[in-house]
């Protein structure tokens, strides 16, 4: 089986990252959940789940719609890698919160979570998305490092690159 990209954004910025991170994995498929039902991920053994944070650390809308079904999927044997956005000026406490959301169910699973990257590079105060020094996947803050954007996903593309392929 092959890997596809699951994510929900409320303002057009994750679809822009899933759609870069896909191009930089060769082209591979990309699924809005606004659009697709959440169990298209049973078709996939190797996947990428992201997505914006909203409100205070919270999952973005079409994330919190789709969470009940989610949660419900056998993920076991699954490989996954995720990756968030955010805004650490503004949301300096909660920053990239959801994806943290999403480890923590998903960590509770058998999968096997990969792509865990440094905190180096970013100046926020708390995040539900990090252990320790890093996070729990691939941080992009558009709103205030967009110009960081790129690199990150090229490093962050190569280091998963032989796990998620
Ligand atoms: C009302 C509002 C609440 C937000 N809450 C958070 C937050 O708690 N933590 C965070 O890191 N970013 C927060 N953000 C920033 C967004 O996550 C960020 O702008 C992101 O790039 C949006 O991506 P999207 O267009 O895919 O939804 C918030 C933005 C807005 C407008």
């Amino acid at each position: 089986m092959s890997t596809a990209i699951f994510f929900a954004s409320s303002t057009g910025n994750s679809e822009e990252i899933a759609n870069k991170i896909a191009t930089n994995l060769g082209g591979i498929e990309v699924f809005d959940l606004a659009g697709t039902k959440v169990d298209k991920i049973n078709d996939y053994d190797k996947i990428i789940l992201g997505g914006s944070t909203w409100g205070d650390g919270e999952l973005n809308d079409d994330w919190e719609d789709a969470w009940g079904d989610f949660c419900k999927l056998d993920l076991s044997n699954k490989t996954i890698a995720l990756f968030g956005l955010g805004d650490q000026e503004s949301y300096s406490d909660e920053f990239c919160s959801a994806m943290g959301l999403i480890y923590e169910h998903i960590s509770q699973t058998n999968a096997k979570i990969i792509g865990f990257t440094s905190t180096e590079g970013y100046y926020h105060d708390g995040s539900k998305a990090q252990i320790e020094d890093k996070f729990v996947g691939l941080v992009i803050d558009e709103d205030n490092q967009s110009d960081l954007t790129q690199e990150r996903i090229e490093n962050w593309v190569n280091e998963i690159k032989e796990d998620i392929l």
